[in-house]
């Protein structure tokens, strides 16, 4: 849907901000651009809708020169999402969104009506299209950027650290939205960030850049975890990266345990935890874990550790048997009833079958 051919961009009296770069962006794709500060990454987005224009190099979009495009119509053919919302301060929330269909001709009303439409679409109630942006917080405002950008419907989205500014809940939260918004949209969204694990989270495909506006690596986020093409990308993507990349594997393989129960219903156990001789689950009469109770204690209730479901990745299986007072990772059905448990020496066992037949494929 994008390329790059041979881009490059060298600001008056610098060094390049960004240096040959070559790429195809596929559609209906998150392709993120990652790295440390100053490496061209905001400087690639902005020539593909002409916010900066290419010193050299040729930038295509659905197999159209950019420059062959006048470049206000452009810009209006993309929904760009930047770090602070960018929203007028003296327009209600609903004008904002409505701002783009605006310019190109819809109506006051009909504009209005798919603004009321989009703010449930990002997940944010109607009554908060009368209010002002500095009457939101900031996740509802990057939320209604994201609304913004969306209402005339491009099929490309730029979003240049959209989640940045937010807290790390927020963020979650937004990342999750905006990957639930994807599998619907199917838009071809390019977005910038400098966080690694945000790039591995949304990127179908992310591209890793270097100081001086170089592509280091451009492949999905399983393969640069797994194999960074050089050091300064095994640098970049940190020292977790082997246990990050257990994200991408998932734990079916992995046995689930029968595991003794213990209910406790109105603060009260049913049975008498004294006897209990080795670790027991306590659970509320519909089977919902509530913690442990230990061996050879009178027991009180020991908070549980991280659930997770079968299907979810080794790394929540892994997370789970390492957080959970017992060494035992409570799996739970979609109804969060549980199912039984899983120990942490068996999920290594997993991961290293797994990368056993890894190695062997190469
Ligand atoms: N308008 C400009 N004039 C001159 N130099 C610029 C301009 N915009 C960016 N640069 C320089 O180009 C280089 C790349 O900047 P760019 O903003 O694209 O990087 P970035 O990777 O997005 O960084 P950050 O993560 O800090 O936003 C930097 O060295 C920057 O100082």
């Amino acid at each position: 849907m994008i390329e790059f051919q041979s881009v490059t961009k060298q600001y008056q009296g610098g060094q390049p901000a960004v240096d040959q770069l070559t790429m195809s962006i596929d559609r209906g794709s998150i392709t993120v651009f990652v790295g440390p500060s100053g490496c061209g990454k905001t400087t690639s987005l902005r020539m593909i809708n002409r916010m900066v224009e290419p010193t050299s190099g040729v930038i295509t979009v659905d197999g159209r020169d950019v420059t062959s495009v006048p470049a206000a119509e452009l810009r209006r053919s993309m929904g760009y999402v930047m770090q602070s919302s960018g929203l007028m301060p003296h327009r209600s929330v609903l004008d904002n969104i409505a701002t783009v269909p605006r310019l190109n001709g819809v109506s006051k009303a009909e504009a209005r009506k798919r603004a009321t439409e989009l703010l449930d679409v990002v997940g944010l109630a109607s009554a908060l299209g009368k209010r002002y942006p500095s009457q939101l917080s900031g996740g509802q405002q990057q939320r209604v950027g994201v609304a913004r950008a969306l209402a005339a419907d491009p099929p490309v989205l730029l979003m240049d650290e959209p989640f940045s500014a937010v807290d790390p809940v927020v963020r979650d939260e937004l990342q999750q939205e905006l990957l639930r918004l994807q599998k619907d949209l199917a838009k071809t969204i390019v977005f910038v960030t400098h966080d690694i694990d945000e790039a591995t989270i949304l990127g179908d495909k992310v591209a890793v850049f270097a100081v001086g506006g170089r592509l280091a690596q451009y492949a999905t986020p399983e393969e640069i975890l797994r194999a960074p093409a050089n050091d300064f990308v095994a640098s970049f993507v940190g020292r977790d990266r082997g246990f990050r990349h257990l994200g991408f594997t998932t734990s079916d393989a992995v046995t689930i345990h029968p595991v003794p129960t213990l209910v406790m219903s109105g603060g009260q156990f049913a049975g008498d935890p004294a006897a209990v001789t080795d670790w027991q689950l306590v659970v509320d009469p519909d089977l919902h874990p509530l913690g442990w109770a230990r061996p050879g204690t009178d027991s009180d209730l020991i908070p549980g550790g991280s659930l997770f479901r079968p299907g979810e990745t080794l790394r929540r299986a892994l997370d789970s048997a390492l957080s959970s007072p017992s060494g035992q990772g409570v799996a739970v059905d979609g109804d969060g009833k549980v199912l039984g448990t899983v120990r942490a020496q068996e999920v290594l066992g997993v991961i290293e079958e797994a990368r056993q037949v890894r190695q062997a494929a190469l």
